[in-house]
């Protein structure tokens, strides 16, 4: 049984409640997390290297599996969900990863499309047979990343930033109800660090979603985030306004001082 009737009723609100994950048993990396998503926005997750903000992230998509809790989401509990059930929850989680994850010899317009994947039949999904209307969207989101023109290259060829834009484009393609990203500025220069992050901002402005970033630059965070999460040692330690965090959270955060200035 996934659904989870004693959760509020916003049909694409996230609520995750006492998320425990053990890559290895006794050790556990995240400790029982709550954590309610109920509006749009940027909502950043910053916290130490190893504090487990990733396999957030990968928990709630289910690129890995929780050891215990809940995450209600379309209000079933992802946790549970299995088969068609959980590749239909997945649809509408869209992944944008710090190193792309592109299929390097397919072109820029394909790997947008291939955010259409999870719609399709098994056998449409093997041809690549997508519809019109699937690839006049890819191209329109192509065209609101700035990308038009290399829509026929190979993705290998482009630039880590313009790549970046190509993953943010296939989520969207997704139709997400939330999107997830895992530190998708940390490989790129500050300029184009910005870019991304008003790209992510655009999309979930317009799609009116909300949008979970991990980043490692508190700057960034508090410039484009409406919500801030600070985690340390696999639990949250500040959840609020990102003018609300004062340099004794980020101690708490990060551990130490002297690296603030
Ligand atoms: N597949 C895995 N198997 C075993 N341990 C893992 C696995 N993935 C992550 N870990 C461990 O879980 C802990 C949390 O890792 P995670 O990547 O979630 O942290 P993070 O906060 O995202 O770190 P960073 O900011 O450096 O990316 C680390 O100690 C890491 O070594």
């Amino acid at each position: 049984m996934t659904t989870a009737s004693d959760f509020p009723v916003s049909p694409n609100a996230l609520y995750i409640r006492g998320l425990k994950k053990e890559y290895t048993p006794g050790n556990p990396i995240l400790k029982g997390i709550d954590i309610e998503i109920n509006s749009p926005g940027i909502i950043a997750i910053i916290g130490p290297s190893g504090t487990g903000k990733s396999t957030l992230l990968r928990c709630i998509n289910r690129l890995i599996d929780p050891t215990a809790g809940e995450i209600i989401f379309h209000q079933s509990n992802l946790c549970l969900a299995k088969g068609s059930q959980l590749r239909k929850l997945r649809r509408h989680v869209g992944m944008v990863f710090q190193e792309y994850n592109l299929v390097e010899r397919l072109s820029v317009i394909e790997n947008v499309l291939t955010g259409r994947l999870g719609y399709m039949s098994a056998w449409s999904a093997w041809r690549r047979k997508f519809s019109q209307a699937d690839i006049d969207m890819a191209f329109q989101l192509l065209d609101a990343v700035g990308l038009t023109e290399h829509a026929n290259k190979r993705a290998d060829s482009l630039s880590g930033g313009q790549r970046q834009r190509v993953g943010i484009a296939r989520a969207v393609m997704q139709d997400p109800h939330i999107l997830l990203a895992d530190e998708p500025t940390s490989s790129l220069d500050p300029k184009t660090a910005v870019e991304i992050m008003e790209l992510l901002e655009k999309f979930a402005e317009e799609k009116n979603i909300p949008t979970l970033v991990n980043i490692h630059d508190v700057n960034l965070a508090r410039r484009f985030a409406t919500r801030m999460i600070g985690m340390s040692e696999g639990v949250v330690v500040y959840d609020g306004a990102p003018e609300g965090i004062t340099d004794d959270h980020l101690k708490q955060i990060y551990g130490g001082e002297s690296w603030l200035v």
